[in-house]
């Protein structure tokens, strides 16, 4: 049985104000949930005061980016060592965001995810097609090569703490959410590369979230599909109590 996980990734809204308000709104609206793990993310310089505020609500904190090496001349970078310093456990590596306007790629992902699970880091390795490749037809054939890339070189072990989320890009922040089915066929795919990659009994313990204007009226019906095991939250992780219906689908 996989523990669903429900991560908000805040991208750039909240200052440390606004951060502990939405925190205040939130820790006692998903107060008592144990079968969902929460994850909050932040902008870096918010990373540092929310601990406390979030000490004993039990929802962890996730940056939404990080740097592969551990100190140096990287002039505005930020490593896995700094981002524990910081209060992280988990962080978000490949959004589309960062591959479109920052980027990013197959190489730099790889090396991302590589140093956050040295550094002891949970990697929410993002992957998604854009609606030009789904026209194309060519939706698994990105899927592929985004997982085979980012992944590349680690072992099942290694591989074991990783979560992915799945994003189709034409869905994010705009209203259209894959369909029940359209997310499934995806996640059901993603788990058999990941069956090819590291073995069948990795591919069941994975957790796959689905992201893309995800909202409290369409949760339950993703996260009923059986290959589902959760959301990556934009929008909707915003106010506290969207987030925390999103939390509560299971309810
Ligand atoms: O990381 C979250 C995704 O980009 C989804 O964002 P959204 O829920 O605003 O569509």
């Amino acid at each position: 049985m996989r523990k669903p996980v429900i991560a908000g990734n805040w991208k750039l809204f909240k200052t440390k104000n606004e951060a502990l308000a939405l925190i205040e709104e939130l820790a006692p609206l998903v107060s008592g949930v144990s079968n969902v793990e929460i994850v909050v993310a932040p902008v870096f310089t918010v990373l540092p005061t929310l601990p406390a505020a979030l000490a004993g609500t039990g929802i962890s904190l996730a940056a939404q980016d990080v740097f592969w090496e551990e100190e140096g001349a990287f002039t505005g970078e930020v490593s896995p060592r700094m981002l524990l310093d910081a209060g992280a456990s988990h962080v978000i590596i490949g959004h589309s965001e960062r591959r479109q306007y920052f980027g990013e790629t197959e190489e730099t992902v790889n090396k991302k995810v590589k140093a956050a699970l040295k550094g002891a880091l949970v990697p929410i390795m993002c992957i998604g097609e854009t609606l030009e490749a789904r026209e194309a037809g060519d939706t698994f054939k990105v899927l592929e090569r985004q997982l085979r890339g980012g992944l590349e070189g680690l072992t099942a072990t290694q591989f074991a703490p990783v979560i992915i989320a799945y994003e189709p890009v034409w869905a994010i922040g705009t209203g259209k959410v894959a369909s029940d089915d359209q997310a499934q066929e995806a996640h059901a795919f993603i788990r058999s590369v990941i069956a090819e990659m590291f073995g069948k009994p990795a591919a069941e313990k994975v957790r796959i979230l689905y992201g893309g204007s995800v909202k409290p009226e369409n949760a339950k019906g993703l996260m009923s599909r059986p290959d589902i095991d959760g959301a990556l939250v934009g929008g909707a992780s915003l106010k506290g109590s969207s987030f925390a219906s999103i939390v509560r689908y299971g309810e």
